[in-house]
């Protein structure tokens, strides 16, 4: 794709998000009725000023998804398309997706247990070396994985808008031990040690996968892990290694590509190239696409949207 075309789709994502930002507010601060009689039509309703995101549909002509040779249509008439492609959250078919519930920068679609995604409070609860010594109790968490130096630590503190809540570092290897954030009283994120950072001094090495795998594996209240993965770099080998032992193991997994406000000269990838090449080579481990969302911890691009994507898979496992 040529470079200006990628820059104009990279703007429009921003704008996008920030339409929708100033839109999200009522979604974000108003706890959602999880049943209501039509709740596909009340969210409609609610989103219906938004600017339609033709993004996911210009981003899939461009990334191919689409079945060789075929132009994908409008969303409510390429069932197939939208199944491999979007993320279909709980209480909504594919033949009722229309592209005005997807998440700008994103191929999430917005569902009916959406809502209450707003944070009031934030509170460090513990560090644990070991995943035995985690929190016990039954709140359901979202856990950040990725690699030293993607951004876990400033993301969470993005999303709780607190510039410290999480320590961040320039260096890589800061986060060492699983830290557990409890969110307004009821939910948890849990910021974990970076994977892939071989030089850090021995003591402060440790064998992920010993540590951090037990966890996946074994954490009854993991909701979803975020996979954070740098757009500004082209894909790196132990990203998608990662992403694809989350998929073989069955663990539910939301990509978080991090980064996106970084342009780099030259003939370097733009997050948007590189976020497609990711895609597409995990494609083949993946029968559907996991759900994937643009953000930037500088920005703030992706940030409501992503508190979003949370709330409804919270909301539905909460009342699973
Ligand atoms: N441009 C840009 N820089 C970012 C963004 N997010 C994080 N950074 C920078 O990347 C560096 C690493 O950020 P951290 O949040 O500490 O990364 P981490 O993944 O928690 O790292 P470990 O704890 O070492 O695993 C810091 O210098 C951040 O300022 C982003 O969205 N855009
Ligand atoms: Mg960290």
């Amino acid at each position: 794709m040529h470079n200006e075309s990628l820059i104009q789709e990279n703007m429009l994502v921003t704008l996008r998000s920030r339409f929708f930002t100033l839109q999200v507010t009522s979604l974000l601060q108003a706890p959602q009725s999880i049943s209501p009689k039509n709740p596909l039509l009340s969210l409609s309703h609610k989103l219906q000023m938004f600017e339609t995101p033709k993004f996911i549909l210009h981003y899939c002509n461009h990334a191919s998804f689409a079945t060789k040779g075929s132009k994908p249509g409008p969303v409510s008439e390429t069932k197939k398309f939208i199944e491999k492609v979007l993320f279909v959250p709980p209480g909504v078919g594919p033949e009722e997706v229309t592209d005005d519930l997807i998440l700008p920068g994103s191929n999430i679609v917005l569902g009916p247990y959406a809502g209450d995604a707003k944070i009031k409070e934030v509170e460090f609860v513990k560090s644990s070396n070991r995943p035995k010594d985690c929190p016990k109790d039954d709140r359901p968490e979202f856990a950040m994985l990725g690699r030293s130096n993607v951004g876990k630590s400033s993301l969470i503190n993005a999303l709780v808008r607190k510039k410290e809540v999480a320590l961040t570092s320039k260096k890589p290897g800061k986060t060492q031990l699983i830290n557990h954030f409890l969110v307004n009283r009821s939910w948890y994120i849990v910021d974990l040690p970076g994977y892939g950072f071989a030089n850090a001094p021995e003591a402060a090495r440790m064998d992920w996968s010993a540590f951090t795998k037990g966890y996946f594996l074994n954490r009854e209240t993991l909701v979803s892990v975020l996979l954070l993965v740098d757009a500004s770099v082209p894909p790196q080998k132990i990203d998608l290694d990662c992403a694809n032992w989350l998929g073989r193991n069955n663990i539910p997994m939301t990509l978080v590509f991090t980064k996106c406000d970084k342009i780099k000269g030259g003939k370097a990838k733009r997050p948007g190239e590189n976020i497609r090449d990711f895609q597409q080579l995990i494609r083949e481990n993946y029968k559907r696409h996991p759900p994937w969302i643009m953000t930037s911890s500088m920005t703030g691009l992706g940030r409501d949207e992503l508190l979003l994507h949370l709330s409804q898979l919270r909301n539905y496992w909460n009342n699973e």
